[in-house]
């Protein structure tokens, strides 16, 4: 069966001092053409409002996008939040450490633009401390995309690649998602939980081991053969649905 992963067995069932943490893009919701074409389902924003309480708090998403980003798809709920593959972290009282900007980014940003006006389809995603470069649209922007992000790393000291979905993003080199999880496993309440991190792609990759290394449970969404997870689920529809059955309520 298509997305089945027979290496890894789906996750059990969670207990109320576990620490959950999900990625967002492929894990909980499906791709879509572009970053702003996602759609959160409603009985998603209410199965993690359920879970975050069962849990005392201990919810976070780890992601890619940016935190007010985050906070407008998943509105009205304000959870803690990874964000930026690691580099934003809103903890659960609500205060936010950020990563600011490097001066060189806005350079890189205006000519990350313009190559990307020579391949229709291409996207360019400023995202202040970050860029991401995707070419879902146009797979033929590939080459060209990943070879202009390979070049600006001269320009942006301090910065590492981050390849994930179609997409190619420069990103800050001093942290990644198994940094940020660690981090807030440090912070209540997530301190003295067991963690648990569900994600699909390369960027949560340092996740899993984070969580594999503290007797955690690592899912991955989907295959992939060299992977850390020791779990797995086949796509966003079946870790909502798990999502939902851990409460014993309503599904996703
Ligand atoms: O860590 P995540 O929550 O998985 O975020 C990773 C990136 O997700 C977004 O890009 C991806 O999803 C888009 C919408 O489905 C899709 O069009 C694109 O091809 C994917 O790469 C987001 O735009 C990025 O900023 C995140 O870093």
């Amino acid at each position: 069966m298509d997305g089945l992963d027979a290496t890894r067995p789906p996750p059990p069932a969670l207990h109320r001092d576990h620490a959950l943490f999900l990625d967002i893009d492929g894990s909980l919701v499906e791709f879509a053409s572009r970053p702003e074409s996602i759609v959160v389902p409603a009985a998603l924003r209410s199965t993690l409002s359920r879970l975050s309480e069962w849990l005392d708090g201990a919810l976070a998403l780890v992601s890619g996008r940016e935190v007010h980003t985050i906070d407008t798809l998943f509105a009205p709920l304000r959870l803690p939040v990874a964000a930026l593959h690691g580099h934003a972290l809103r903890t659960a009282d609500g205060v936010l450490r950020q990563t600011t900007p490097i001066a060189a980014m806005p350079a890189v940003v205006a000519d990350a633009a313009t190559l990307c006006r020579q391949h229709a389809g291409a996207l360019v995603e400023d995202k202040g401390v970050s860029i991401a470069l995707h070419w879902r649209n146009t797979p033929a922007a590939e080459i060209p995309l990943r070879a202009f992000a390979e070049a600006a790393l001269a320009r942006l000291p301090g910065y590492r690649l981050q390849p994930g979905h179609c997409v190619i993003e420069l990103v800050p080199a001093c942290a990644d998602k198994g940094s940020a999880i660690a981090a807030l496993l440090e912070e209540p309440p997530f301190h003295g939980r067991r963690p648990v991190f569900v994600g699909d792609d390369l960027t949560d990759e340092p996740g899993f081991r984070t969580v594999n290394a503290r007797g955690g449970i690592s899912v991955l969404v989907g295959v992939r053969a060299d992977s850390a997870a020791r779990h797995a689920l086949p796509d966003p529809a079946s870790v909502r649905d798990w999502l939902g059955s851990l409460t014993h309520g309503e599904s996703a």
